[in-house]
C-alpha cells in the first residue's frame, strides 16, 4: 500500500521552515531527498516520521551519527533489547542473528558499549535496529555522512541487498546527490523549506529542470565517490 503524508509543515521563532508539503512513497520505492544545507530535508523526514507514527504507521529513522541513537553508558545488547520493547515485539534471537548477518555485524560483543564498536558498526548496528520491527519506511538522515567512503559504501550495498526483495519503502536524506543517485530511483530536490523538483533519478540526472537541481547536477565530480 502506498504510504502518503499531507501538509507536512513546520515553523521555527514564528518562521516557516517547511512550506506544507505532501509526499508518497510506493512499497519498495527507493527516494533520494537532496538539497542544500538549510533547505529543510531534516525537518522534513522528522516531520514526516512523526506525522506517521501519530496514525499508527510502521515508520522507521535512522539519524546521521550513531550518538544520536546510542548512550554510550549502555551495553549494545540493552539497546536491542530496549528497540524491541519500544516496537512491541518478543525477544527473537534468530531474528537478531538474521539481521546480524545482513549488516555483517555479528561477530560484535553485544556486552560492550558502543565505544567498544567502531563508528562503522555502531552505524550498521542502528541501521539493523530500525529493522527489527520490518518497517514500510525507513526515514535515513545522512546515515553515513559520520563514515569513511568505502565504510559507508559497504554500509550502503549491505543495506541495498537486504531491502532488495522487501516491500519497505527509503527516503535517503542527504546534501550528497552521487550517494543518492546511486541508491534511489526517484529523487526530490528541497530549497528554501520546499520540494522544487520530484523526478525518476535519471531524469533529474539528464535534464534537472529547476536551478537548485541544475546547482546540484552541475557537480558531476560527485557520481564518482565510491558510496
Ligand atoms: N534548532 C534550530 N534552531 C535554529 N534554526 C534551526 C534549528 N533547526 C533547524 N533550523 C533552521 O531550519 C532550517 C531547516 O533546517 P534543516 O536542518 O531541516 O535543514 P537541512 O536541509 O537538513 O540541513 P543540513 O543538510 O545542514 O542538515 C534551516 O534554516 C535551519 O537553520
Amino acid at each position: 500500500m502506498t504510504i502518503q503524508a499531507y501538509g507536512l509543515s513546520a515553523e521555527l521563532s514564528g518562521h516557516t521552515i517547511l512550506y506544507p508539503t505532501n509526499l508518497d512513497f510506493k512499497p519498495g520505492e527507493r527516494v533520494g531527498l537532496v538539497g542544500a544545507s538549510g533547505s529543510g530535508k531534516s525537518t522534513l523526514g522528522h516531520e514526516l516520521v512523526d506525522t506517521l507514527r501519530a496514525r499508527g504507521a510502521s515508520v522507521a529513522h535512522v539519524p546521521q551519527s550513531p550518538d544520536e541513537a546510542l548512550d554510550p553508558l549502555r551495553s549494545m545488547a540493552f539497546h536491542w533489547r530496549e528497540a524491541e520493547k519500544a516496537l512491541g515485539v518478543a525477544p527473537d534471537h534468530a531474528r537478531r542473528e538474521m539481521l546480524f548477518k545482513a549488516l555483517q555485524i555479528e561477530r560484535g560483543d553485544l556486552r560492550k558499549r558502543p565505544w567498544g564498536w567502531s563508528r562503522g558498526m555502531q552505524q550498521r548496528f542502528v541501521i539493523a535496529m530500525a529493522l527489527i520491527g520490518t518497517p514500510d519506511l525507513l526515514v535515513m538522515d545522512e546515515p553515513t555522512s559520520a563514515l569513511d567512503p568505502v565504510v559507508a559504501a559497504g554500509t550502503m550495498d549491505l543495506l541495498e541487498d537486504y531491502l532488495k526483495d522487501r516491500q519497505t519503502a527509503l527516503l535517503l536524506i542527504t546534501h550528497d546527490l552521487g550517494l543518492a543517485a546511486r541508491r534511489v530511483s526517484r529523487l526530490m530536490v528541497m530549497e528554501a523549506g520546499r520540494i522544487v523538483e520530484d523526478a525518476p533519478t535519471s531524469k533529474f540526472l539528464s535534464a534537472p529542470e529547476t536551478q537548485a537541481a541544475k546547482a546540484l547536477c552541475a557537480h558531476r565530480n560527485w557520481l564518482e565517490l565510491p558510496c
